[in-house]
């Protein structure tokens, strides 16, 4: 048997779709479109790359794009008093500051500085807060595109046995969180971990966040399992996942390529969060239940 490819660049396209028809009611009512400011700081080629997409993207879906490029060595200061403007700017519903950060620069003062209503990639600790005790408020884009897949996959996700291996606070907790919210088990591996493959080969779900190019290897699959691939690794030979695909498909029953699985979701669910924070701010109903 081999896996069922999980589609993720169709899965993405149709959530676009569905975000564009409810950005034409929005900007009937609000006067205006929603508006997403990403800053990049520098010029490191794959943000880059990233920021472009992103800003294409807002555009087709009708939203407005604003873009703030600076140089690698401004001040913490400066960057600082961006923030602080967006924040305060009526025209701006999300703020994504690109990571990673150049050295000299503080991430976590900045994600601490960001509006928490305006944190599109939900990266602030109140978002943080509000993800693990089940408010409502932003959940990061990578995780919530894996759960849209995840959800189309099995329809409920209830009682199944999930690993997530990473623990980032920007895929592996919240992940975590997620699964456990749809009343998964939830087992979260991360670098010191004892016998990996044994807690892969327990589970029906596996979410691979780690950056290491096939460390997760098909024989460690459980037959019939959904594996998700988040990792984007730059080799030699292209871009590959943190899942061995070749192996894993012929043991799984779904599994998400990478390129073409979870990163253009990353996109669709930016948008998506920018269209539900400009109707909160702007009091305009957006059925999230399309999205
Ligand atoms: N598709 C997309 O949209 C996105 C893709 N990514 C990709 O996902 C991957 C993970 O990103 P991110 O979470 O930011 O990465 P981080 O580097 O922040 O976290 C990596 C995690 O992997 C764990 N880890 C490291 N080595 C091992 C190992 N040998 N066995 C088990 N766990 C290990 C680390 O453990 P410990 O905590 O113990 O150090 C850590 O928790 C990267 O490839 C990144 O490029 C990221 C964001 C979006
Ligand atoms: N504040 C912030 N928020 C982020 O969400 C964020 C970030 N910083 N820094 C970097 C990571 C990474 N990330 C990806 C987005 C899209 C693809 C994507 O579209 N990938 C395509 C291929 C892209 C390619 O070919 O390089 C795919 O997998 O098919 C991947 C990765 C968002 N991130």
């Amino acid at each position: 048997m081999s896996a069922t490819i999980i589609d993720g660049k169709a899965y993405a396209a149709g959530l676009r779709a569905r975000i564009a028809t409810q950005v034409e009611p929005f900007k009937a009512a609000a006067g205006r479109a929603p508006g997403l400011a990403v800053v990049l700081v520098g010029e490191d080629a794959a943000s880059s790359v990233y920021v472009r997409s992103k800003g294409r993207a807002t555009r087709e879906a009708g939203m407005e794009s604003f873009e703030h490029r600076l140089s690698a060595d401004i001040d913490q200061a400066t960057l600082m008093a961006l923030v602080a403007a967006l924040n305060a700017d009526p025209a701006v519903d999300g703020i994504l500051v690109q990571l990673p950060l150049p050295a000299h620069l503080d991430a976590q003062a900045v994600i601490q500085a960001i509006d928490p209503d305006k944190d599109v990639d939900g990266f602030h600790p109140v978002n943080a807060g509000r993800l693990a005790t089940g408010l409502p408020g932003f959940v990061p884009c990578t995780p919530l595109g894996c759960l849209m897949l995840l959800r189309d996959v099995h329809g409920t996700l209830a009682g199944l046995d999930a690993v997530v291996v990473g623990r980032s606070n920007i895929v592996g907790k919240p992940m975590a969180q997620l699964l456990l919210q749809e009343s998964c088990t939830v087992t979260i591996a991360h670098s010191r971990t004892r016998d990996l493959p044994a807690k892969v080969r327990a589970a029906d779900i596996v979410v691979a966040a780690v950056g290491i190019p096939k460390l997760i290897e098909g024989g460690w699959i459980k037959p019939g399992a959904t594996v998700i691939d988040v990792g984007i690794n730059r080799t030699e030979t292209g871009l590959v996942g943190d899942v061995d695909f070749e192996g894993a498909r012929a043991v799984a029953g779904a599994i998400t390529p990478v390129p073409g699985g979870v990163g253009p979701m990353t996109i669709a669910v930016l948008l998506r969060n920018t269209l539900v924070s400009a109707g909160r701010r702007m009091g305009v109903s957006i059925d999230e239940t399309l999205l």
